[in-house]
């Protein structure tokens, strides 16, 4: 997920992914539901590399999800700041809607609409549980496999047993997002290249 770097105001150049999500203020917040495990499996591996801080630990994790499970080579750069402010997590008011309220957040943290759909294809991976978001199931039919899944699944339509949020049904009902859709559903080496970009930028907002 993305909370931590989703907290950077390119206005103000506060927040970003410093690896506060492990304190318990950040942890406990209704967004970050269920985060508490990923966290404390992550634990006895980040034990074994305490060179590593746990800002650049927790970006590396990441990075190796989308790679182990077919997604693109995303670069990865060391030498985060660890912050122990656990800032703007407020900020968040969700649950998200339509397109705007998407461009509000993602604007805010100097990102574009090709990265918002782009990353939105995150939503390859995983799936919603009942008793952390209120939702439930997954969006794509293999969701330990990065592909371009998420995006041919959404132009199909709504389907028994998987689910589509109201932000990435957003991503039809604006006509800039949609050619995303419709490009990234069409050409998977596409969806991988702008993704890895739009990764990139995620993983290192606030880092100058
Ligand atoms: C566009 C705004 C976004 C919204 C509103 C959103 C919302 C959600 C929700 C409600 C869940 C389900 C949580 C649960 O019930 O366990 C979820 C899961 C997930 N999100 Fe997002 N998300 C957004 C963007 C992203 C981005 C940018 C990424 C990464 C690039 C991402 C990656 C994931 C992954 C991998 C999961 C699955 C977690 C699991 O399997 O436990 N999401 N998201």
């Amino acid at each position: 997920r993305w909370h931590s770097a989703g907290t950077f105001d390119v206005e103000t150049k506060t927040g970003g992914p410093f690896g506060t999500i492990r304190h318990g203020d950040e942890l406990a917040h209704e967004a970050n539901s269920g985060l508490d495990i990923a966290v404390g499996l992550l634990e006895p591996i980040k034990a074994q590399f305490p060179i590593l801080t746990y800002a650049d630990f927790y970006q590396l994790a990441g990075v190796v999800a989308v790679e182990i499970t077919g997604g693109p080579e995303i670069p990865f750069h060391p030498g985060r700041p660890v912050s122990h402010i656990v800032c703007a997590v407020k900020k968040y008011n969700y649950p998200l809607t339509g397109p705007a309220h998407l461009r509000d957040v993602f604007y805010r943290m100097g990102l574009c609409d090709k990265d918002i759909v782009a990353l939105s294809g995150g939503h390859t991976l995983g799936r919603c549980h009942k008793e952390r978001s209120g939702f439930e199931g997954p969006w794509t039919s293999n969701p330990l496999i990065f592909d371009n899944s998420y995006f041919r699944e959404l132009l199909s339509g709504e389907k028994q047993g998987l689910i589509q949020l109201p932000t990435d049904k957003a991503l039809l009902e604006d006509p800039t997002f949609r050619s995303f859709v419709h490009k990234y559903a069409a050409d998977e080496d596409v969806f991988f290249e702008d993704y890895a970009n739009a990764h990139l930028k995620l993983s290192e907002l606030g880092w100058p």
